[in-house]
């Protein structure tokens, strides 16, 4: 059977700041459809990792290609089209709205001097009412919460519609029902053919969410693949160096405590 090109694809990947390598050894592969969830203990560099991917810092070694093709040879244009970014927090000093944000995501794709028109502004509005958010469009993104800002930069990487998505601790800042809400709209960007990669500390949620896990601490990758066979108490023991147990609930759902 022929094999599908990845979105996203990474081999013999090292990671780290001023060419000193964080973690190295990482391989990693997106398909669209497919949540892929990173976890970590804090410091372990996932996000170094994240702004590898999306080309923002240089890796140490090792080769990265989104559909395919080398990371090094694409635009930031063509890379947006790939990939789009939720960061851990949304850090402006301007008095942007929630719309401008979100159609800063919908622009994403355009050349450097093209202008965002009609269809950009309806992508962007359509982000914000997928998830439950179009009320807050003309409110100034620096009065709103922790939790409204990030369901803005939610937001604002769907109405980019890239290929993937990569999203940096996505619900860290949520209430429980905001969680429950950007969960379910990741599952669906999932089922609707969206890659995602995201990190999360909750490995309950990863286990929820996600397809395939990678682990990765400050020894490096300690394990990857589909969720249940990675996410394992020994695994998790490892990753986090605390006991870790494991328990499939009535629901079939994957607990760890
Ligand atoms: N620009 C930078 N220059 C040098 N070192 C950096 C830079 N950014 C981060 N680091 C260091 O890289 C290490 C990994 O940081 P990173 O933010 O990637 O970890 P993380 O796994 O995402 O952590 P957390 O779970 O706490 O968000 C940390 O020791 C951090 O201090």
């Amino acid at each position: 059977m022929e094999r599908m090109t990845p979105l996203v694809e990474a081999r013999e990947l090292a990671v780290g700041h001023g060419g000193r390598a964080l973690i190295r050894g990482i391989d990693l592969r997106l398909e669209p459809g497919r949540v892929l969830c990173l976890l970590g203990p804090n410091g372990a560099g996932k996000t170094t990792l994240f702004r590898t991917l999306l080309g923002l810092i240089p890796p140490v070694a090792g080769r990265i290609e989104l559909a395919g093709q080398p990371l090094p040879r694409l635009s930031r244009a063509q890379i947006a089209r790939h990939l789009a970014h939720v960061p851990q927090a949304l850090t402006t000093p301007f008095a942007f709205t929630a719309l401008d944000i979100v159609l800063m995501g919908a622009a994403a794709g355009l050349g450097p001097f093209a202008r965002p028109g009609r269809p950009e502004a309806d992508r962007a509005m359509a982000a914000l009412e997928r998830l439950g958010i179009a009320d807050l469009a003309r409110s100034e993104v620096t009065r709103l919460s922790g939790g409204q800002r990030q369901l803005v930069l939610i937001a604002r990487a769907l109405a980019q519609e890239a290929a993937a998505i990569i999203m940096d601790e996505p619900t860290a800042s949520l209430d429980f029902a905001n969680r429950v809400l950007v969960g379910k709209a990741i599952r669906r960007l999932a089922d609707l053919g969206t890659g995602v990669i995201l990190s999360s500390h909750d490995p309950d949620q990863a286990a929820a969410l996600g397809d395939h896990a990678l682990l990765v601490n400050r020894d490096g990758p300690i394990a990857s693949g589909p969720v249940s066979r990675t996410l394992t108490a020994d695994n998790l023991s490892r990753l986090y160096g605390i006991p870790v147990r494991r328990e499939t609930g009535r629901d079939g759902r994957l607990h760890f405590y």
